[in-house]
């Protein structure tokens, strides 16, 4: 079987795995288990009929004195392009918005507070190709461009906060290009956005001939259900960059991520969760599905996941189809583990503060001591 038709390890371990081990398997491989989301048959049926993938989990915390428990539900959308990449360009864009939109629906019958699309959404991945046309034609704005004001009707009609990674174009800034992430609020206004940090320079990903690092920080996002951030893609090998967002408040981070099999599939179930444990906070995974057609880049492998601050992690999603992945979340875990693990404290970040601005003087020398 091909990596390209292997539709996920959960699937795996459930096929081959005996069922008086598995439960043991999954709590080593994936932490405190977490309870499976019920949706309504009206949800199931129309995911099934769509053809897509329907998850859903809860994250539990212990019920606290002095706090209500603080439920979320995020919604995690990975799919594939729809068109073929020679179509006109807003024949694409347009099929994605169908598509997406029509997941959203979904998302919305499951009671979804908070939905994050993948890296690009509306457009397939072309930054490896190099090439400008017709590529750079799918930039938007990211205040009034089409997909903003797409994903605008979308947070009014069903009360949900919609993150939207797109390519922008900046036109006041002499029309440049971003990798950006629109935040778009419940009330239908666009909250702010946020650039992605880290530009890899790395295997075909040729992202650094379109677009810069961003400029825009560690933006936290106070939103009707809790202080959102979105670490783009390539940021998941920064630790620092996640800490910073969790620095200014994030109780959740979204991933969106866009990355093949034989560069990242092994650090993939490893980084965000890792980050969720080291921040105290939520991370939610999103890569998409599928392969680049025109270009021999690889096989986009899915498995969009949620993990959480006590190490535990939802299934992934499939890694050959699109899907749906809806998470329950109670906010105030990141609390309770924050007071148990007490890496915030622990963490002697003035110490680190000191040492990292000497390191990165020309001066610098590294504190080694010799015989
Ligand atoms: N989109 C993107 O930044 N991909 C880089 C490869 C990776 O981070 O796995």
């Amino acid at each position: 079987m091909s990596a390209s038709e292997f539709e996920s390890v959960e699937a795996s371990l459930s096929k081959y795995i005996s069922p008086g081990d598995l439960d043991e398997v999954r709590r080593i491989l994936y932490g405190k288990q977490t309870r499976k989301l019920d949706f309504p048959q009206s949800a199931t049926d129309a995911a099934a009929e769509r053809g897509f993938d329907l998850q859903g989990c809860v994250f539990e915390a212990s019920s606290e004195q002095l706090r209500l428990p603080r439920i979320v539900r995020v919604g995690l959308i990975q799919n594939k392009i729809v068109l073929p990449t020679d179509a006109p360009v807003l024949d694409q864009i347009a099929a994605l918005h169908k598509r997406v939109g029509e997941i959203v629906e979904v998302a919305a019958m499951c009671g979804v507070n908070i939905v994050c699309f993948q890296e690009a959404w509306t457009m397939p991945f072309a930054f490896c190709t190099r090439e400008r046309q017709p590529w750079t034609e799918f930039a938007e704005s990211a205040e009034d461009g089409f997909t903003t004001r797409f994903c605008q009707e979308l947070a009014k009609k069903y009360n949900m906060v919609v993150v939207s990674p797109i390519l922008e174009r900046d036109e006041i800034h002499g029309g440049t290009l971003w990798n950006t992430a629109v935040v778009v609020s419940n009330s239908g206004k666009v909250l702010g956005k946020t650039r992605k940090n880290h530009i890899p320079r790395v295997g075909d990903f040729n992202e650094s001939t379109y677009y810069m690092e961003g400029n825009t920080g560690h933006r936290v996002f106070q939103t009707q259900f809790g202080k959102i951030a979105v670490n783009i893609c390539y940021g998941r090998h920064h630790p620092l960059n996640w800490f910073m967002y969790s620095m200014n408040g994030a109780e959740i981070i979204f991933n969106p991520s866009a990355t093949v099999g034989e560069l990242s599939e092994p650090m993939w179930p490893i980084e965000a969760r890792n980050a969720a444990i080291a921040n105290h906070c939520f991370t939610c995974a999103i890569n998409r599905v599928g392969t680049v057609s025109h270009h021999e880049f690889g096989h986009f492998y899915g498995s969009s996941y949620v993990a959480a601050p006590d190490g535990s992690r939802s299934p992934g999603l499939s890694r050959i189809r699109d899907g749906l992945l809806i998470a329950e979340l109670d906010l105030n875990l990141t609390r309770q583990i924050g007071d148990q693990w007490n890496f915030k404290m622990t963490g002697r970040y003035e110490m680190y503060g000191e040492e990292l601005t000497k390191a990165v003087q020309n001066d610098f020398k590294p504190n080694i001591i010799k015989e």
